[in-house]
């Protein structure tokens, strides 16, 4: 078995970290527990029949050639092509045992327990302290003080505050790309949400400003479930605690990380992640 030679080295890196077992997560119930889900756009069958168990408080990377879905995926735990009616799922998604595909779920619920970051920061045009208010003002009443504390403390978590504290009035146009992702992490923590969903959050990131946010991420799972897509397999090797390789719709394997960069167990996951396709 030849293992991608950087990402091993990632995975060897992260072994002297302390992280579960996949036997302790394994016991617990799945915070998103996906069953024989499919996914049409119109006519296109790009999801087919994936099973997957997303353990609580755990980052799992969506790994995977370019097309084979990790985006579609994604896009299902917060319902979003419920905008478009040509796209359809079917099958269940459970969210703590409800399944959010259910159209009696409700949306505004699930948008406030399950929160997104996209590849590419988009701040809304209006001051820092703005960005972040205006995302919980949306699920929730909060008084003036307290909503001071709710921005801050989401800064805070989103390892930004001590950069952004003394000019919260200023525009979050004027951040950093680094920082503007950041800000969005803030926005989406803020709301207190169940589940993080972070689609390829640092290829439009410098070198140092990805350092930045994969440290980040490592403190976030403390509070969250995180489900990252991303290209970078060291990334997902630093990062990940699981991860699920896909190919042309399929889900083919998922397992500890350590497991799916040391032994994979198919053939289409070693050939991937030793760089011969993809
Ligand atoms: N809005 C859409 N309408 C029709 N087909 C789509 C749409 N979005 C994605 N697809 C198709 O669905 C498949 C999966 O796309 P998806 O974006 O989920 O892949 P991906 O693995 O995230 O790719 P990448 O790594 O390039 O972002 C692809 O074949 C894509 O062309």
């Amino acid at each position: 078995m030849r293992a991608h030679p950087a990402a091993s080295a990632a995975v060897l890196e992260r072994a002297t970290r302390p992280t579960p077992l996949a036997a302790d997560t394994a016991q617990a119930p799945p915070k998103l527990d996906v069953r024989g889900l499919d996914f049409h756009y119109d006519r296109f069958h790009a999801l087919k029949d994936i099973r997957l168990s997303i353990p609580e408080k755990q980052v799992t990377a969506l790994i995977g050639p370019s097309g084979c879905g990790k985006s579609t995926l994604l896009r299902v735990f917060n319902r979003i092509y419920a905008l478009y009616p040509k796209m359809r799922a079917t099958g269940q998604v459970l969210l703590d045992g409800a399944n959010i595909l259910d159209p009696r779920y409700p949306l505004n619920r699930l948008r406030s327990r399950v929160g997104m970051v996209f590849q590419k920061p988009v701040p809304f045009p209006m001051t820092i302290f703005e960005n972040v208010a205006y995302a919980i003002r949306h699920h929730e009443k909060l008084s003036k003080a307290e909503m001071a504390v709710r921005v801050e403390q989401a800064l805070q978590q989103a390892a930004l505050w001590d950069e952004v504290k003394d000019k919260l009035g200023a525009s979050a146009l004027g951040l950093s790309g680094g920082q503007q992702q950041r800000l969005c992490i803030a926005r989406a923590v803020a709301l207190r949400p169940d589940v993080l969903l972070l689609d390829e959050p640092t290829s439009a990131l410098d070198p140092i400003s990805t350092s930045r946010i994969e440290q980040l991420i490592a403190g976030l799972k403390n509070d969250f479930t995180i489900v990252m897509v991303t290209h970078n397999m060291q990334q997902a090797a630093r990062v990940s605690d699981y991860t699920a390789f896909m190919y042309l719709g399929d889900l083919v394997e998922h397992d500890a990380t350590e497991t799916i960069f040391a032994n994979p167990s198919q053939r289409q996951t070693e050939d991937y992640i030793t760089g011969r396709f993809g």
